[in-house]
C-alpha cells in the first residue's frame, strides 16, 4: 500500500543519525506517513562498516533507536525521549552504499514512558533487523541543549530537499517481509 508523506521531520546539527553537520553520521531523513508510522531513509557508508561491505550492528541499533524514538513526534511534535531499553534482532546483513528504509511506530504510551517497534527494510523488501524499544518521555524544551540561542536549537529544523519522496509504498506482511518503493 502507498503511504502519503504528511510531514518531513526536523534534522539536528550533530546527532550520529540525523545530524546534518556530522560528517561521520548517517544524515538520515524522517517522514511522517498517513498511516501514523514514521519512515527513515538512510545510506550506510564505509565509515559505518563492521565486516567489509556490511554495516556495523551498532549502526542498525542507532537508526532503529532513533526511528522508534522519533515516532512519538507523529502525534506530539514537541516530544522526544531518552532510550531506557532497546532490543534488536539481526536477520540479514545491512549492506553499505544502498539507500534503505527504516519504519517505526508507537505501540504503547503511558504518562512517563512510551514504547515502539521498528524494522530496517532492504531493497528487496526483506527485513534486515527489527527492534523493540522503550523511552522516558522528554519534552523538547526540557532537553539540556534546548535554549533559544544555542547552535543545536537553531539548527533543529526541517530541511526540504528535491529528493524528498511524496509517498512511500510498503506492505507489512505476517512473515514481517516488507515490499517498498519510493515515489
Ligand atoms: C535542541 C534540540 C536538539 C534535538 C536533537 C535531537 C536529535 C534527534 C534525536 C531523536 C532520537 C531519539 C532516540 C535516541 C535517544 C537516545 O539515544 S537517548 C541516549 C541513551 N539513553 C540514555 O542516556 C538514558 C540513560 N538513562 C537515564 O538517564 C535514566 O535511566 C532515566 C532515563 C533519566 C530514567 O531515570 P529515572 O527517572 O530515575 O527512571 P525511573 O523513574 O526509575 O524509570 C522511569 C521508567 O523508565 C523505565 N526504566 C528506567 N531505566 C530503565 C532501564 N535501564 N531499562 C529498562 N527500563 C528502564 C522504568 O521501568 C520506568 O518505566 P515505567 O515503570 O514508568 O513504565
Amino acid at each position: 500500500m502507498k503511504h502519503k508523506v504528511l510531514r518531513k521531520q526536523e534534522n539536528s546539527r550533530m546527532c550520529l543519525v540525523c545530524g546534518v553537520k556530522n560528517d561521520f553520521g548517517l544524515k538520515a531523513s524522517f517522514y511522517e506517513l498517513d498511516n501514523g508510522e514514521l519512515a527513515g531513509i538512510f545510506t550506510p557508508r564505509e565509515e559505518h562498516q563492521s565486516y567489509p561491505g556490511i554495516a556495523h550492528g551498532g549502526i542498525s541499533a542507532a537508526i532503529l533507536d532513533e526511528t522508534i524514538g522519533r515516532a512519538i513526534m507523529v502525534t506530539d511534535r514537541d516530544m522526544l525521549g531518552y532510550t531506557v531499553e532497546l532490543n534488536l534482532k539481526y536477520k540479514k546483513h545491512v549492506p553499505l552504499g544502498q539507500k534503505l528504509i527504516v519504519i517505526g511506530r508507537i505501540t504503547r504510551e503511558k504518562s512517563r514512558t512510551f514504547e515502539g517497534t521498528g524494522e530496517i527494510i532492504l531493497a528487496n523488501g526483506e527485513v534486515a533487523a527489527s527492534a523493540t524499544a522503550k523511552y522516558l518521555k522528554v519534552p523538547l524544551d526540557k532537553m539540556p541543549s534546548f535554549q533559544e540561542d544555542s547552535e543545536d536549537r537553531m539548527e533543529w529544523q526541517v530541511n526540504i530537499s528535491e529528493n524528498d519522496p511524496r509517498e512511500i509504498e510498503y506492505e507489512q506482511k505476517t512473515d514481517m517481509k516488507t515490499c517498498l518503493r519510493l515515489g
